[in-house]
C-alpha cells in the first residue's frame, strides 16, 4: 500500500460512476487529506451534497480546481477538452492534472493546447466499470484488481507519474504504461467493439416485426441477457467513445464483418468442420478469461 494521503486536496471533475468511484476510494482509503468536486449538472452537485462523500462540492469548474495539487476529470470523453480549457488558467502551479476517458490519443491532442507549463497531464483508464451512470453508481471496490492504463506523453514529469501510478494502486488497481495509439487499438478490441456489437444486436432485435419483437423480449434467455448486458450503458459516454476512437473501432469492425462473414459462408455451405473449429477457438479463449480472473 502506498503511503497515505497521496494528495492534500484532490479534485474530482464530473461525479458519476467513475468519478463517484475514485471519491469514495480515497476517501475509505484516505488517499486525499480533502476531497472536492464539481459537475456540470444541478441535479448531480445536489446529490452530491446530500452523499456526503466529498469535503466540498464548487459551483464552477474553476472554484473546484484552485486549491487542488490533483486534478483528475471524469466527464465524457467529448467534454475532456472544453472542461480542460475551462480549467486551465486555474490550475496550480504543480499540480497534477489526471483524466479517466476510455480513448486517449484524442483527448491528449485536444488538451495538449490547454495544459499550462506549470501543470503535469497524466492521462489514465481505468479498466473497470459497470453499465450503469450518475452519481449513485459508484462503490468504492471498482478497481479493486482491475487495470489502471496510464499514456503520458513522452517528457511527462517521472513524480507526477509516480504520484497518479500511487493513486490509482490505492484503488486497488494494478497500473501499467503503454502509447497513447497502442491503448487505442486495445481498447477498440476488448471494449469498444463489444458495445458496439451490443447496441446493434438489440437494434436488430428491435428492428423485428411485431410479433418476433414482443418474443424476443419475452423469451430472452440467458444469452441474450449476458450478451446485452453493457447495452444498457449511457448513450453520451458512448457516442462519444465511437466518435473519438473512429479509426481503430472501424478497424476492429472490419475484421469483425470478415470473421462474421467467413462464418456466414461456412453455414451457408454446410462447412461443419470450419465452424466446430471456430466455436472452439471462441470457447478457448473465453476460458483463458475465466482462468485468468481466478488465478
Ligand atoms: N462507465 C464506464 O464503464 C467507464 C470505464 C472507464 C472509463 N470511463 C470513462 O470515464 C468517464 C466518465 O464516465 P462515467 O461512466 O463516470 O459517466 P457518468 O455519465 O456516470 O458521469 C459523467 C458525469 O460528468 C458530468 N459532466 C458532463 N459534462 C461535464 C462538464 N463539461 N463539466 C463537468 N461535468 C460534466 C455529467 O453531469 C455526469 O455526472 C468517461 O470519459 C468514460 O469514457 C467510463
Ligand atoms: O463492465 C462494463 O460494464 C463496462 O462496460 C466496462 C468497460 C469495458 O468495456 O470493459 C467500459 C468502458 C471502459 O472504458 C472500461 C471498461
Amino acid at each position: 500500500m502506498p503511503e497515505v494521503p497521496i494528495f492534500e486536496r484532490l479534485c474530482v471533475i464530473g461525479f458519476g460512476l467513475i468519478g463517484g468511484s475514485i471519491a469514495r476510494r480515497a476517501r475509505e482509503a484516505g488517499l486525499a487529506r480533502a476531497l472536492v468536486a464539481y459537475d456540470a449538472s444541478d441535479a448531480v452537485r445536489t446529490r452530491v451534497r446530500e452523499l456526503g462523500i466529498v469535503d466540498e462540492v464548487a459551483e464552477t469548474a474553476q472554484a473546484a480546481v484552485a486549491a487542488a495539487d490533483c486534478v483528475i476529470v471524469c466527464v465524457p470523453v467529448g467534454a475532456i477538452a472544453g472542461v480542460a480549457a475551462e480549467i486551465a488558467p486555474s490550475l496550480a502551479p504543480g499540480a497534477i492534472l489526471s483524466d479517466v476517458g476510455s480513448t486517449k490519443l484524442g483527448v491528449i491532442g485536444a488538451l495538449a493546447a490547454h495544459i499550462p507549463p506549470h501543470v503535469a497531464f497524466v492521462p489514465a483508464h481505468p479498466m473497470a466499470g459497470t453499465e450503469f451512470s450518475g452519481p449513485d453508481s459508484g462503490f468504492s471496490a471498482l478497481f479493486e484488481g482491475r487495470w489502471v492504463l496510464l499514456t503520458p506523453p513522452a517528457g511527462t514529469d517521472e513524480a507526477a507519474i509516480g504520484r497518479i501510478e500511487a493513486f490509482w494502486r490505492g484503488c486497488g488497481a494494478n497500473v501499467e504504461r503503454m502509447e497513447a495509439a497502442h491503448h487505442d487499438r486495445m481498447a477498440a478490441m476488448v471494449s469498444h467493439l463489444p458495445h458496439l456489437i451490443a447496441f446493434t444486436i438489440c437494434n436488430t432485435a428491435e428492428g423485428l416485426e411485431d410479433e418476433s419483437r414482443r418474443e424476443v423480449l419475452q423469451f430472452a434467455a440467458s444469452g441474450f441477457r449476458d450478451f446485452t448486458r453493457i447495452a444498457a450503458s449511457d448513450p453520451v459516454m458512448w457516442r462519444d467513445i465511437f466518435l473519438a476512437n473512429r479509426e481503430a473501432l472501424l478497424e476492429m469492425l472490419a475484421r469483425f464483418t470478415e470473421d462474421a462473414q467467413a462464418m456466414a459462408r461456412a453455414i451457408r455451405f454446410g462447412d461443419a468442420a470450419y465452424i466446430e473449429r471456430s466455436v472452439e477457438r471462441g470457447r478457448a479463449i473465453r476460458q483463458s478469461l475465466i482462468e485468468q480472473k481466478q488465478a
